[in-house]
């Protein structure tokens, strides 16, 4: 009922009920759950929706700013009914109509991360604070990507969840691990405040295919480096250790954790633990025996240790990788000969 009063006088005039869209007679599939992927054409982004659109009854939405990830990640997707790419920056409010937001939107590689720190800031604060804002107002459920930095340099060893961290919050990684814990709090404080269903996936250093060939990051340095014949670079002491996590393995926790019951934060890694001179001894072995390992200086507040203690994981997600670096190096080298042009001798 809508009230018209241009002639001065209050009469009440009738409207027949709205039509039913036009869209629900659209050739076009209607979709059950409607899946934002924030930072969706990134590396791991862009597997993740691969996956999702495996599934005949998810739409999915990409917002991403292209700051490191590409168009061509997801080139297969482009001008798929159920698929829609929208450049937007998540530091803006952003209006759609979702039932699932998987929030993987922020530099990773500390390179890109330390560029521009104040802009990883507001991608962690105020990106994560507009996507639970949207979150909130559609009733959707969201999952953050937090990371092991949270932990710092951790004194604790493996890192279970339920260690609080030692992190530097004045250094140069700051922007992004003490991002990705004002993350986590807003992530819990919506969900205390205002009732949002939130999922917290810890995730530690994770490797694959669609990696950015400059991406900085250790292992797609060393395989891009083995395959050009280069010195591997052995960031000081080389004694520093990390655990390496095969894409597919990673793809498969994050979804199992979006669909369980569980808040989390839950870790999601691979507890295989390599010093960084046995991955790059390990890299010159399968892909490079003639190149050369150099050691050169590091930077400031690395992490001497890391490893997930992945016993939450698989009790809630019933999830353990499938992976191990020696089967994943190989279908790296693989995806970075095709993009290098270089084929094997
Ligand atoms: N790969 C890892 O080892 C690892 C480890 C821990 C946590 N993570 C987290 O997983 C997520 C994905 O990491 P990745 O390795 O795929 O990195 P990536 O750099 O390949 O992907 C990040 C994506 O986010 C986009 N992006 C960045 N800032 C944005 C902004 N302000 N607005 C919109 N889009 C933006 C980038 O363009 C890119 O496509 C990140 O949140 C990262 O912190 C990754
Ligand atoms: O998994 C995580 O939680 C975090 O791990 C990584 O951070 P980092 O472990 O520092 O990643 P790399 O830059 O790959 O460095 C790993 C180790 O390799 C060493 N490194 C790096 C590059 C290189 O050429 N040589 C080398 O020895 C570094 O000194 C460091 O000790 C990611 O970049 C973060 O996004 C992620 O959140």
């Amino acid at each position: 009922m809508a009230t018209d009063s241009s002639n001065g006088e209050q009469q009440t005039t009738s409207k027949p009920p709205p039509l039913p869209s036009p869209l629900r007679f659209s050739k076009f599939f209607q979709a059950n759950m409607r899946i934002l992927v924030t930072g969706g054409a990134g590396f791991i982004g862009s597997h993740l929706v691969d996956k999702l659109m495996q599934n005949e009854k998810n739409e999915v939405i990409v917002v991403d700013n292209f700051f490191t990830g590409s168009k061509d990640n997801l080139r297969k997707w482009i001008d798929h009914p159920r698929f829609e790419l929208i450049r937007h920056d998540v530091t803006q409010p952003l209006f759609v109509e979702v039932d699932q937001i998987y929030h993987l939107a922020c530099p990773a590689s500390p390179i890109f991360y330390k560029y521009n720190p104040v802009k990883t800031i507001k991608t962690n604060v105020i990106g994560t604070l507009n996507m639970l804002g949207l979150a909130k107002r559609v009733g959707a459920r969201i999952l953050l990507t937090s990371t092991s930095e949270v932990y710092g340099d951790p004194l604790i060893h493996p890192q279970p969840e339920t260690y609080l961290g030692n992190v530097n919050p004045i250094g140069v990684r700051s922007c992004y691990d003490e991002g990705k814990r004002v993350a986590e709090t807003l992530m819990f404080d919506y969900h205390r405040q205002h009732g949002i269903e939130i999922r917290i996936a810890r995730i530690f250093n994770t490797y694959g295919p669609r990696m950015n060939i400059d991406d900085g990051r250790v292992v797609s340095n060393f395989i891009a480096q083995a395959l050009g014949g280069e010195p591997l670079t052995v960031q000081k002491p080389g004694s520093q250790t990390r655990s390496f996590c095969y894409v597919s393995d990673m793809v498969d926790g994050l979804l199992r954790l979006m669909e369980g019951r569980s808040t989390g934060p839950i870790n999601i890694g691979n507890p295989g633990e390599f010093t960084m001179l046995e991955l790059a001894e390990t890299v010159k072995e399968l892909i490079n025996p003639k190149v050369q390992i150099n050691m050169v200086d590091n930077t400031p507040d690395d992490p001497r240790q890391r490893k997930p203690d992945i016993s939450k994981a698989k009790e809630v997600l019933g999830w353990e990788p499938q992976v191990t670096l020696r089967n994943g190096l190989p279908l790296m080298e693989e995806d970075f000969r095709s993009r290098l042009g270089i084929s094997k001798a």
